[in-house]
């Protein structure tokens, strides 16, 4: 679902910055995708903004938010693709979104065995866009807080993402304790991509905060082969 406040978030950020010289960042292009209300807008708000969206709407074809990293003294700009859960919301844009991703979160509810069980369904639409092992993957289960509604278990979970030789992550979007947990999924990801392969070299037009990703705050237990 769109977050309502997203475009006053991007462009106070953006004004809030513009007497700095723009800096030359490489962008790293990560698309989230997973059933409608699994919680992508939410999650890629909490690491863009550090915070939980109040209100949120349904993502009509995608939205995309933006944060300046810094990996090993390189700023880095990961730009998060929040794409429409709802097949009605898909359809035209499906094309442009899959167009140079560079990474893939697949996104489930914990809470929700159907948005676990449809995560084959959009491996499918991936590989059927040319995104498949080659490209760094990840699973993230969602809602980790609705601790007495789980209907899909950790052990399940690992086992899917092992037959699919990716990393799992389990996490909450809405609970605080998980903001650090929330970063450091996305981080892993980008320090995945940037030990990989040169990427696009791109003007930046402004700035978001810029953060640095501490060792104890990369997951434990994860393992990218
Ligand atoms: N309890 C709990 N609720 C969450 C969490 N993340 C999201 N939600 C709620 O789940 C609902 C859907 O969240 P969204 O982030 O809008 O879901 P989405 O996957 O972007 O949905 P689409 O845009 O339709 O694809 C909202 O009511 C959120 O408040 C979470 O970690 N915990």
């Amino acid at each position: 679902m769109a977050e309502m406040e997203s475009s006053l978030e991007l462009s106070s950020s953006f004004s809030a910055s513009s007497s700095l010289p723009p800096p030359r960042s490489r962008i790293f292009k990560i698309i989230v995708i997973g059933d409608s209300g699994v919680g992508k807008t939410c999650l890629t708000f909490r690491f863009c903004s550090g915070r939980f969206p109040s209100k949120t709407e349904a993502t009509i074809g995608v939205d995309f938010r933006e944060k300046i990293v810094e990996i090993d003294g390189e700023q880095i700009k990961i730009q998060l693709w929040d794409t429409a859960g709802q097949e009605r919301f898909r359809k035209s844009m499906v094309q442009h979104y899959y167009r140079n991703v560079h990474a893939v979160v697949f996104v489930y509810d914990v809470t929700s065995l159907s948005s676990f069980q449809s995560l084959p369904t959009w491996i499918e639409e991936c590989r059927q866009h040319s995104l498949g092992n080659e490209v760094p993957r990840i699973i993230v289960g969602n809602k980790c807080d609705m601790r007495d509604c789980v209907k899909v278990g950790t052990d399940v979970a690992q086992k899917f993402a092992d037959v699919h030789g990716m990393p799992v992550f389990e996490t909450s979007a809405k609970n605080p304790n998980d903001n650090d947990h929330v970063e450091a999924i996305f981080m892993t990801l980008a320090h995945k991509l940037k030990s990989q392969k040169p990427l696009m070299l791109s003007q930046l037009s402004g700035g978001d905060s810029t953060v640095q990703l501490k060792p104890e705050q990369k997951p434990a237990g994860v393992c990218w082969c």
